[in-house]
């Protein structure tokens, strides 16, 4: 592939994933796993604990190495490329747990997002002042990181993303531990960045409630392989998601 590809359901394939495998040792946590990522939308990626979506995020931003299958970011092969490449391509992640520098300020922390970017000091300070705005740290620039309110840490990881000017984003569980009023701005935000800003956002989120209101298209992976993939609607009405992942009551 030397350009992204065209698709009817969407905007041009953004990332593709052919047949991706890694193992540890004798388990197997992502297996013959293929899915695209379109240019604009909001995809789901979700499942039981263990089910690979954390190691399918560490595969996709280069922080593992996949045991088999192909990568393909805007029609680049990327398989086993190292994460500054990736990062430079344009996907940028977030990480479960906070990985946030807690005893430096917020402006630092924002700071760091920039790195990888050439850019004179006034420069970097807009960007650090834009993404504080988009993610309502604007007026917290001098705090110390972790003495922040917990939903703010979130959106602090978030803006360090940001500030890496990322085309598409990947967001690893971003709603944990939010109340909410929270969970809805933040939504407001995944929504405000595709609209305005034109990313293309990958979340993996436990809440499923928020992802079927969220997302375009959601993939579901059990033990590894892909169960089901479709609209918020198909997937929540999908027998196979039910039995695996939804259950009944909800
Ligand atoms: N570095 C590792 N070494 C060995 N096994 C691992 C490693 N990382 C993940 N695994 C295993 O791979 C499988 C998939 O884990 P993964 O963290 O990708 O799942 P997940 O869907 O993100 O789960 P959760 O929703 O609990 O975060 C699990 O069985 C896990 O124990």
């Amino acid at each position: 592939m030397n350009a992204a590809t065209s698709t009817p359901a969407g905007g041009d394939v953004i990332l593709r994933a052919e047949h991706l495998e890694r193992r540890f040792g004798g388990l197997t946590a992502v297996s013959d796993f293929t899915f695209e990522l379109r240019q604009g939308e909001i995809l789901g990626l979700i499942g039981p604990n263990g089910a690979g979506k954390s190691t399918t995020f560490n595969l996709i931003s280069g922080f593992l190495r996949p045991s088999g299958g192909r990568l393909f970011l805007k029609g680049r092969d990327v398989t086993g490329a190292s994460t500054k490449t990736i990062s430079r391509l344009g996907l940028v992640r977030t990480f479960q747990h906070h990985s946030l520098l807690s005893e430096m300020s917020v402006v630092d922390n924002i700071l760091i997002g920039t790195f990888h970017q050439r850019l004179a000091h006034e420069k970097r300070m807009e960007k650090v002042r834009e993404v504080a705005s988009m993610t309502g740290l604007a007026d917290h620039l001098q705090i110390i990181a972790g003495n922040l309110p917990h939903g703010l840490q979130r959106m602090l990881s978030i803006a360090i993303a940001l500030a890496a000017e990322p085309q598409i984003l990947c967001l690893d569980e971003p709603l944990t531990g939010l109340q909410g009023a929270e969970v809805g701005a933040a939504l407001e935000l995944f929504e405000k960045l595709r609209t305005t800003h034109g990313l293309t956002i990958l979340l993996v989120e436990h809440n499923v409630r928020a992802v079927m209101r969220a997302c375009d298209r959601v993939i579901v992976l059990n033990y590894g392989r892909l169960l089901a993939e479709g609209s918020p609607e198909a997937v929540s009405r999908d027998e196979a998601v039910i039995e695996a992942y939804l259950g009944r009551g909800r």
